[in-house]
């Protein structure tokens, strides 16, 4: 393998953060390009912060950018496209379809006229599962061809998005090359930065402690942050190696760890108790009465519509989400890009236990 140059996008994000300070510890890579929606002072702090004597340059621009994108992918090898609008709400249809399906077709437009040959998606469980709270899928394989039937924004713009990345592989580049691309269906991923959880800090802090429930139905695994960016190295590192190049191209790979099959809840108790964070011990309507019940704000929301915008609090998708029973297995990922997790769960739950105990002492010294 020799020289190669990566773009990441969303590198402001959660995820992308996380890809950038792993990837400038990457042999031969000679520049790493990271690309902002809006780039803020923390992120300059960042970059700086990187101990590394990697090429680290960024980028201002909008998914949605045809000319931005073209000038992000001239003089890459690999694109690891991990922007996306991850809200859940049905409220921000438009966007959130815009920025994770036609972002991402204007993405392989940019690396096809660039001649940039390997493209990673980061895609989402949610393409796959669940879809609906009586169906349970244990340890869950891509074998298994499952498939959400949700309309809703986030899974089905992901979806699109996905599809269109899997049948742009073999295509043929401006310079006669080939484009591989892959895709990765991370888990709901935690760990140290996670808007998510910071915000559920906040927002338990401000309910004296009590965490709010929501998601005691569900087991699900969910994967450390680490551990998904490392899966996106590996990924480009077989994308790469042109004897194996041809049997990845065109694949997704589930990504999970050992992390342990829980409920959310348990999840958001197991890394919040040691700060005194309690579960909410409050009875909650059974489920099939909620989901009624988010079938009558929805149809309230649609019959309102002509004339006010009601945003209902929880709908039929998040109520599903929040509270099936879906687990997906990394085997596939493990046997082509010899994947395997960095860190065990004691030590994502460590680092992560950690930095909530900074955020609520940050809390505590700031009321
Ligand atoms: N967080 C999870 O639990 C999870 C689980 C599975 C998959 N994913 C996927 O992982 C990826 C990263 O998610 P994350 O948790 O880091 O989310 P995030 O919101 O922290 O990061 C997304 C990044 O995309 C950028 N972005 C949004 N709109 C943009 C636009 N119009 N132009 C340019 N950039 C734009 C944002 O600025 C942000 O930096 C996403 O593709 C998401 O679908 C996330």
């Amino acid at each position: 393998m020799t020289g190669w140059s990566c773009l990441v996008t969303g590198a402001g994000g959660f995820l992308g953060q996380r890809m950038v300070r792993m990837l400038v510890q990457e042999k031969e890579l000679q520049e790493v390009r990271a690309l902002y929606k809006v780039f803020r002072p923390q992120n300059r702090e960042e970059l700086s912060n990187l101990q590394t004597k990697t090429k680290v340059t960024w980028l201002e621009g909008d998914i949605l950018d045809a000319h931005c994108l073209r000038r992000a992918c001239q003089g890459i090898t690999t694109v690891m496209h991990t922007a996306a609008n991850i809200s859940v709400s049905a409220s921000q249809r438009e966007t959130i379809m815009d920025v994770n399906l036609k972002g991402t077709q204007l993405l392989l437009e940019a690396c096809i006229q660039a001649s940039v040959p390997v493209f990673i998606y980061t895609s989402s469980v949610a393409v796959a599962a669940p879809n609906s709270y009586k169906e349970i899928i244990q340890n869950g394989h891509e074998e298994e061809h499952h498939g959400t039937t949700w309309t809703a924004p986030y899974p089905y713009s992901k979806k699109l998005a996905e599809k269109a990345v899997l049948a742009a592989n073999g295509s043929t580049l401006k310079n006669g090359g080939t484009l591989w691309t892959c895709s990765l269906r991370p888990m709901y991923i935690y760990g140290e930065g996670s808007p998510v959880l910071s915000h559920l800090v906040v927002e338990t802090l401000r309910n004296k402690g009590v965490l709010r429930g929501g998601g005691k139905h569900s087991e699900v695994n969910p994967v450390y942050v680490g551990n998904v960016a490392w899966a996106h190295i590996l990924a480009s590192r077989s994308l790469r190696d042109p004897k194996k190049a041809a049997s990845i191209g065109g694949q997704f790979y589930y990504i999970s760890d050992d992390t342990p099959h829980q409920s959310y809840d348990d999840l958001n108790y197991n890394l919040t108790k040691k700060w005194g964070f309690q579960p909410d011990s409050r009875q909650s309507l059974p489920l099939s009465l909620m989901y009624w019940l988010a079938f009558l704000l929805e149809a309230m929301s649609i019959f309102l519509s002509p004339i006010y915008k009601y945003q209902p609090p929880f709908d039929r998708y998040l109520l599903t989400l929040t509270n099936s029973v879906y687990t997906f297995s990394y085997k596939k990922a493990q046997r082509d890009l010899g994947y395997k997790p960095l860190n065990t769960w004691e030590e994502a739950k460590e680092k992560t236990v950690e930095w909530i105990g900074s955020l609520v002492e940050k809390h505590n010294d700031t009321t």
